[in-house]
């Protein structure tokens, strides 16, 4: 959204232009042909009338036409016909080929690109932008298709300007003035149209962002009965959106072909007056003046083509440089060590133990507020350590910062003695088991979604891990087993179900440590147990960072961390807490009076 209303200066464009240029040149095979095909074909239009005005002028018109003549024309017409077609099916197809080559190039660029950016990035940018990005801005990234039309219509223009130039140097010469009109008339409607399109990709780009928001929220939207707002707010950026689109089509439709179509005509009229004086004095031939008037259509046709493309021009320049933005975002995700090729060089560090270790970490997610102030404990490897304090206290920000989610600027985070920052992204991501409240599930079989498309897990291993968390019976039950097919993001399971499954994908990787996000959505109490028993299983071995929300599941952690808005305030284990009698203590007494109300 940014930028679009804004001019850009001729040093932007330029950097813009070179950046296309990259992705652009890889193609530009296609490009050439395509365009030595459309000179082919412009070169045929224009030579054919002469073909006919030959026939008529020399043959038909002085009765000197036999069949021979009229066969020799004939089969001359249409070879030229099949020719010119051809070059125009070929011109179309490269064109064509290089536009979809070049669009999917960008597309992949920016989808990996945004695979290195951190979630600081996310937080700022709402995803229906960002797939108006990739999907709508790559499209009107078609650059090729506006060079080449631009440079194809000035091709036409020259070619069917020297064929006039060659029946007549006078009136072709007239035709030149009206050049600089059409220029003029190319202008205007450019700085017309830009600023209605571009208003219209910025709605559209609205409507978007709130579609996305409106299907992820629908739930909310529901429970809270605002259908009726957000259909209305809904309605009126689609009608802004209509709106702006019938005003561009209006514009296109006024200026676009009407404007050429009557400077044509005023052309056609002045050249009929030439000859028509002419004709006073000496004998015109009627072939000629079809040739000549079939010439100044070419040399007029492709004007409304050029108008199109510098409109797309200036619109592609907005799309571009929107997504050259994103291609130089540097809000990466925080950076790890390489991973190195080999795996038996000893520089590649490796968590064997699974200790944890946070020296006076703080944090701050936007760089003003500290969410985290001088964090410090250790976890020794096998062990548990439960984070508990009010919502916004900070627990899921130190998952955050441990699973390398967000940077941080202060202190240390060691793994086995071993700065974080020294294992590669593959041996942190292998070796951490996270797992959140509500785990989401992709649209494939729960196997795979267990498996999660990684083939070097088999079947077994994947049942293997379901029963040790206690998944399997429940799996068993649906209609297909582990087959069953999952739906929308897994709509149809339950959210004790879902974070089984959960369990499964992460235990099925046996990771060396643990980050458990307790669930605090009400579960039936049947489920409940299998998850706290899946629960015990997953951590046993394994040294396990867990956000408790029930006091009564963390009663066995070896230390308990009470945080208070950023800072831990208590430490040590339950019944070292309760003895203190203090925060923590007034917690657990609350949710047993809770318990048993
Ligand atoms: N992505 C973010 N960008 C900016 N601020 C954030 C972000 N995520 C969390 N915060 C802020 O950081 C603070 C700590 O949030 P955090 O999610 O760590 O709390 P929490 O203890 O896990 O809460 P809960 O129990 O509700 O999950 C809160 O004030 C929150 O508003």
């Amino acid at each position: 959204m940014e930028n679009q209303d804004e001019k850009m200066t001729f040093r932007e464009s330029w950097s813009v232009f070179k950046f296309i240029a990259h992705f652009l040149l890889p193609f530009k095979k296609y490009f050439i042909l395509a365009f030595v095909f459309s000179v082919i074909a412009t070169g045929l239009a224009s030579i054919m009338p002469f073909v006919l005005s030959t026939f008529m002028d020399n043959y038909l018109t002085p009765m000197k036409a036999t069949d021979a003549i009229i066969f020799y024309f004939a089969a001359l017409y249409f070879v030229l016909n099949v020719i010119n077609s051809l070059a125009f099916f070929f011109k179309w197809n490269f064109l064509q080929n290089g536009a979809i080559f070049v669009n999917q190039r960008i597309r992949q660029a920016v989808y990996r690109k945004i695979h290195t950016l951190g979630m600081r990035y996310f937080d700022q940018k709402p995803t229906g932008w960002l797939i108006t990005r990739i999907t709508n801005d790559t499209d009107l990234f078609n650059f090729w298709q506006m060079l080449f039309n631009a440079l194809n219509s000035l091709i036409s223009i020259v070619i069917a300007f020297v064929a006039l130039f060659f029946v007549d140097k006078q009136i072709s010469l007239i035709m030149l003035i009206f050049l600089p009109i059409l220029i003029l008339a190319v202008l205007i409607y450019q700085r017309i149209s830009t600023r209605v399109y571009k208003l219209m990709l910025k709605k559209r780009s609205e409507l978007n962002t709130k579609l996305n928001e409106y299907i992820s929220g629908m739930r909310i939207i529901q429970q809270f009965r605002q259908e009726k707002r957000l259909g209305a707010e809904f309605e009126a950026t689609n009608n802004d959106y209509f709106r702006l689109r019938k005003r561009v089509i209006q514009i296109n439709g006024l200026l676009l072909s009407p404007l050429v179509n009557f400077l044509l005509a005023i052309s056609i009229i002045v050249v009929l007056a030439m000859y028509s004086a002419r004709s006073m004095h000496t004998i015109v031939a009627a072939g000629l003046i079809y040739a000549f008037i079939s010439n100044v259509q070419i040399y007029f046709n492709p004007i409304s083509g050029l108008m199109d493309s510098l409109s797309n021009f200036s619109n592609g320049m907005v799309a571009s440089s929107r997504i050259k933005q994103i291609m130089e975002e540097t809000e990466y995700a925080p950076a790890q060590a390489q991973t190195a090729e080999k795996i038996f060089d000893s520089s590649v560090k490796k968590i064997e133990q699974g200790k944890i270790e946070f020296r006076d970490v703080s944090f701050s997610y936007d760089g003003k507020n500290q969410v985290l102030k001088h964090i410090s404990f250790v976890v020794e490897p096998g062990e548990t350590l439960a984070f508990v304090g009010h919502t916004g206290s900070g627990k899921s920000s130190i998952i955050n910062v441990f699973m390398r989610f967000y940077e941080f600027y202060e202190g240390q985070v060691l793994i086995d003695n071993q700065d974080i920052r020294d294992f590669s992204k593959e041996e942190l991501r292998s070796k951490i088991g996270l797992v959140l409240q509500d785990s989401f599930m992709f649209v494939a079989s729960v196997t795979d979604n267990i498996k999660m498309m990684n083939k070097n897990i088999s079947d077994e291993a994947v049942k293997k891990a379901a029963e040790f968390v206690q998944a399997d019976s429940f799996i068993k039950k649906l209609e297909n087993g582990y087959e069953t097919k999952v739906i929308e993001a897994g709509a149809t399971f339950s959210t004790g179900e879902r974070q089984l499954i959960n369990f499964a994908r992460t235990i099925v990787r046996n990771p060396k440590i643990l980050l458990l996000d307790e669930a605090t959505a009400n579960i039936d109490t049947e489920t409940e147990a299998l998850i706290q028993s899946g629960l015990v299983n997953m951590r046993q071995n394994r040294t396990t960072l867990v956000i408790a929300h029930r006091l009564s599941t963390i009663k066995d952690a070896n230390q308990i961390l009470v945080l208070d808005q950023g800072e831990i305030i208590e430490r040590g284990n339950h019944a070292e807490l309760l003895a203190q009698n203090g925060y923590y203590a007034d917690m657990y007494r609350i949710q047993n009076l809770q318990k048993e109300i």
